[in-house]
């Protein structure tokens, strides 16, 4: 299976899509012709996101309003594709947050929400979404991972370990749903310029000039060529792909050394 130019109206559904890479999926998928339905939970964010892109690209761009860490989040964005007669041919499952900090100290409603928005929806929405793609006979479900899905270091025990689940997940129903004509890739980044860790655009142009980040338009490119070419999985970059074997094999006391050393572990104690 393969995506080229589009002539029909199928839709690609993004969440988060009102910044980062989220907007990038958007743009791109716009350019391959698909009709969009964008979410995030900034009501003006989403629905400039969606004027740009509209302008851009010529496609129909519809912006919704919905906190996805909500109790029913997953339920109700299907029902709504459904009540609107979507026929959503790809799903990026992009939305998402981030926190540095020890599970003990960090407040839990932190940690609830990351665990809905990242494990609970993100799970539902592929259910959801995947039967009616199964039924089909033909979809894309791009999932965020990352490549702190190797990295159980401390200070994102929580987002490292939601990422972990998210690539298990993605692989698990690529085989489920691959000999019905679904295909399903977990995109697994390093670091990419984008507002997810509030670092300075001074620090994201340095990062940017040394390679250690990726811009959100070269990982979104990267993803999409991924889930359309059928790989189960991408971690982009040649250093993270190096890095990611290694992770596992750093031996205890040397982390625990670089936390009590490491400045940035300091910062807002
Ligand atoms: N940047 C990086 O280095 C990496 C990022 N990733 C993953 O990529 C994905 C995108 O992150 P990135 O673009 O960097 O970060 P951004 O902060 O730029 O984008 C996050 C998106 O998620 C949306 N979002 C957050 N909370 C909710 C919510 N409760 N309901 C609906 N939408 C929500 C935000 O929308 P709004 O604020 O408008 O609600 C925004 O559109 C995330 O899953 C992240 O974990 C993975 C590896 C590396
Ligand atoms: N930088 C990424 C981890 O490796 C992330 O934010 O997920």
């Amino acid at each position: 299976m393969s995506s080229s130019e589009r002539t029909d109206r199928a839709t690609a559904l993004i969440t988060g899509a009102s910044s980062g890479i989220g907007y990038q999926y958007a743009r791109q998928l716009a350019a391959r012709g698909y009709d969009l339905l964008i979410v995030s939970n900034d009501a003006e964010g989403i629905a400039n996101s969606a004027a740009e892109i509209r302008k851009q690209y010529g496609v129909r761009v519809s912006p919704l309003y919905r906190d996805l860490s909500a109790e029913n989040a997953a339920e109700d964005l299907y029902r709504y594709c459904e009540d609107e007669r979507l026929d959503v041919e790809v799903l990026v499952n992009n939305a998402g947050v981030f926190f540095f900090d020890d599970l003990a100290r960090v407040d839990s409603r932190r940690i609830e929400l990351m665990l809905r928005l990242h494990v609970r929806t993100t799970t539902l929405l592929c259910h959801y979404f995947g039967r009616s793609m199964q039924a089909r006979g033909r979809g894309y479900i791009l999932n965020m991972s990352s490549m702190s899905a190797w990295m159980p270091f401390p200070g994102i025990s929580v987002y490292a370990a939601t990422k972990s689940y998210l690539r298990t997940l993605s692989l698990a129903i690529r085989n489920e749903l691959y000999d019905r004509g679904v295909r399903v890739t977990a995109v697994c980044p390093g670091a990419v310029a984008t507002g997810l860790y509030n670092l300075s655009e001074r620090y994201q142009r340095l990062a940017l000039r040394l390679g250690i980040m990726m811009t959100p338009e070269r990982l979104a490119r990267k993803g999409l060529r991924a889930l359309f070419s059928g790989r189960r999985r991408t971690v982009p970059g040649f250093v993270n792909r190096v890095f990611v074997p290694l992770a596992g094999l750093i031996p205890g006391p040397i982390v625990r050394l670089i936390k009590r050393k490491a400045k940035f572990y300091r910062y807002g104690r």
